[in-house]
């Protein structure tokens, strides 16, 4: 089956297509930054659970999750058009669809406007029009202010991290939004664990961004140790505002037990590269980054009692 799809098909005409057309779907994906969409639409989806006395009524959770797919693919796309000349220039991203060549600016112009008009509607006309305007505000924020303001200021990451904690909001209103603390606490966790998640990579890829014309806090913090300092004490807000629920008594079950020692974790890891920033010490706190949040989601899911 896997020499199906593998280039020297001899000039099969039908092996072609299929290369060809396999090709093009992992150029959609990476145009809608496949994996970090999964991630925003599983928050969306918590989001909604924790505002929604009937999450599983009606199918609405899939109508959210079609429409806010469209939108994230829109402002993934759009992101990529307007970056593509920075994209051009970093070893992470020159392979990106536009930045190569592979889609024309033009044609992914189209393809992300037709996403987003079509995401914005479709959750107007099947969730409500709440979840279609905080999603239309998430879809501004990330694109006409963040994506700019990365070649101008470091506090660009701010504003991204605003715009990354919106979908869980995206979802709570989509809900009957019985649970106002629970959808903020969620909009807190994701707001303050972008901010080690980035600035780990930040540190990590600080030169890169640097030539690229990228500006973080830490550009020229060589030893690393004010970047260390910075996620140390997010992470430890982080863990801080993880524990409110337990403390609001609105989750229960192993969430308690499970987010300390999630927590502990994952300020372990900005500990450990804050007292020595090392490059494997600042991919394991984004690595950690990656497992630290579904997991904490996951036991928050199935700890929730409601209020
Ligand atoms: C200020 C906000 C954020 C910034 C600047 C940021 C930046 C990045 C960067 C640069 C990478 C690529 C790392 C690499 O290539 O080694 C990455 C990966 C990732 N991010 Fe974020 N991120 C942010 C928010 C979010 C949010 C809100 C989510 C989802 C809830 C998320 C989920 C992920 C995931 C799943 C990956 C790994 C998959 C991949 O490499 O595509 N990020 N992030
Ligand atoms: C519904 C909807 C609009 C959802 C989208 C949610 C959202 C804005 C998530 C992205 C958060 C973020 C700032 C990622 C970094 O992008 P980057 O451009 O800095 O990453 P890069 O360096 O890999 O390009």
């Amino acid at each position: 089956m896997k020499r199906l799809f593998t280039k020297d098909m001899g000039g099969s005409r039908l092996g072609e297509l299929l290369v060809g057309a396999r090709e093009w779907c992992r150029d959609v994906a990476e145009l809608a930054k496949a994996r970090l969409m999964a991630m925003v639409l599983v928050t969306t989806l918590v989001g909604f659970y924790v505002g929604s006395s009937r999450p599983s009524e009606g199918g609405k959770a899939w109508h959210l999750l079609v429409g806010t797919a469209l939108v994230a693919a829109a402002a993934a796309g759009l992101n990529q058009l307007l970056e593509r000349d920075v994209d051009r220039r970093m070893s992470r991203t020159c392979d990106r669809p536009i930045a190569a060549g592979r889609f024309a600016p033009r044609q992914a112009c189209l393809i992300a406007v037709f996403e987003g008009l079509a995401g914005l509607f479709y959750l107007a006309k099947t969730v409500g029009m709440g979840p279609s305007w905080v999603a239309a505000l998430t879809l501004f924020l990330y694109v006409v202010l963040y994506t700019p303001l990365k070649r101008k200021s470091p506090w660009h990451t701010l504003i991204g991290a605003v715009s990354g904690a919106l979908p869980p909001l995206i979802g709570y209103v989509a809900g009957d939004q019985r649970d106002w603390a629970m959808g903020w606490v969620l909009f807190g966790i994701l707001f303050l664990w972008q901010l080690p998640h980035f600035w780990a990579i930040a540190w990590l890829y600080r030169q890169e961004y640097g030539e690229a014309g990228i500006r973080t806090f830490f550009d020229s913090d060589r030893s690393g140790v004010s970047c260390g300092w910075a996620c140390l004490v997010f992470s430890v807000l982080l863990w801080a505002v993880s524990l409110v629920p337990w403390w609001m008594g609105t989750v229960g079950g192993l969430y308690g037990p499970g987010a300390v020692v999630l927590g502990g974790f994952f300020v372990g890891l900005a500990f450990r590269f804050l007292q020595e920033p090392s490059r494997t010490h600042a991919r394991s706190l984004f690595l950690g980054s990656i497992v630290y949040l579904p997991a904490l989601l996951a036991l928050l899911v199935v700890g929730y009692r409601g209020v």
